[in-house]
């Protein structure tokens, strides 16, 4: 498979040093100019390997017969609208983590949308970009309907330090690593805001309760949460200073400021998440509460009396 990453940010990056390993690899950055000496502007410290060809120039990735797609999720539809034609006959791999706000489908519905005789596949998991530059061990998941295709992708994309496991539930998959985000800004915001471990380790578990029953409604298999795409990323996401969304949850609950031009996966899709739960009746409580706490029309101690308030229920 001659393989092309489109995105030229921080896990593009990584995915496409990781995949020099096994060949080489086409890395699109619509900012390539602005790189200097072969080093991400995202990804401090790394600099692409010999075989990582850095173009400005998307038709040259297009040449590629697999395409990973790796840059924000609410940027997937406006990028696939402006490429030509031709995406029919290749592997489309999404690589971006949430819920599309306007058509309240992951990326994989926009691929298809984009590429109908297309059979897309999802890679996700825990993974943060700056471990899969470096070579350390990692495991995701590489979700694809067609068996053929995500075998065909599990072998190509799989190196010596990134291990792929192979699931046929791409609705599951893409919806762990959607909504964790939305966890993991609630934990950060919690921790941020000193109201301790006990309260993260709650909203870990009631998240995943979320998480699931949202997922399941939309046709997912309960068991793909419950892996590296779903738990998985959950773990790493709301445990680790690594994560923006994290961060970003640290910087609410402490009342300071945070970059705007840092991508928080979880910002958009806690609203995404919540307009499902709403057109759905989904329960989805702690969506609702980020949703209201990045739109800044609640604060975190409003949040926690809320989330505390509602009816005593069975777990
Ligand atoms: N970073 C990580 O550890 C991981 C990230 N992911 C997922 O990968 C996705 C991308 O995240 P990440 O790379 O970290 O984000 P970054 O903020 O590091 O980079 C985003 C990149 O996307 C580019 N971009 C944005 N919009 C467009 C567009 N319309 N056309 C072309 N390029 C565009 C940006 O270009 P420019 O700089 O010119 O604005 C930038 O290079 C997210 O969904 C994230 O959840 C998944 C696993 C790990
Ligand atoms: O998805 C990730 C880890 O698996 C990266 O998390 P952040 O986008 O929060 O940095």
């Amino acid at each position: 498979m001659k393989v092309a990453v489109l995105g030229g940010g921080a896990f593009g990056t990584a995915l496409a040093v990781s995949l020099a390993a096994n060949g080489p690899v086409t890395l699109w950055a619509r900012n390539a100019g602005a790189w200097r000496d072969r080093t991400c502007p995202k990804l401090e410290g790394v600099t692409l390997p010999g075989r990582v060809t850095l173009t400005g120039d998307v038709a040259e990735a297009l040449t590629a017969d697999t395409l990973l797609f790796a840059l924000p999720m609410q940027s997937l539809a406006g990028l696939l609208d402006g490429l030509p034609e031709g995406l029919e006959g290749k592997a489309l791999v999404a690589c971006c983590k949430g819920i599309d706000l306007t058509r309240l489908t992951g990326p994989a519905a926009i691929l298809a949308e984009r590429a109908p005789a297309a059979m897309p596949a999802i890679l996700t998991g825990p993974s943060f970009a700056a471990d899969i530059a470096r070579g350390l061990p990692t495991a995701l998941t590489l979700a694809c309907a067609d068996e053929a295709m995500g075998k065909a992708l599990q072998q190509a994309l799989s190196t010596p330090a990134l291990r792929l496991y192979r699931s046929r539930d791409v609705i599951g998959a893409e919806l762990g690593g959607a909504l964790k985000n939305v966890v993991a800004i609630a934990c950060g915001a919690c921790i941020g805001a000193g109201l301790g471990d006990s309260a993260r380790a709650a909203l870990m578990t009631r998240g995943f309760a979320e998480m699931t029953r949202l997922a399941v409604h939309l046709g997912a298999e309960p068991e793909t949460l419950a892996g590296l795409s779903g738990l998985g990323d959950l773990t790493l996401t709301c445990t680790s200073d690594l994560s923006r969304n994290y961060r970003f949850g640290l910087a609410l609950g402490r009342g300071e400021a945070f970059d705007a031009g840092t991508t928080v996966e979880g910002a958009a899709t806690a609203q995404a998440a919540e307009a499902l739960g709403r057109r759905d009746g989904i329960p989805l409580p702690i969506c609702g509460t980020v949703s209201r706490l990045t739109e800044g029309t609640l604060t975190v101690p409003e949040a926690m009396d809320q989330l505390l308030a509602r009816p005593l229920k069975e777990e």
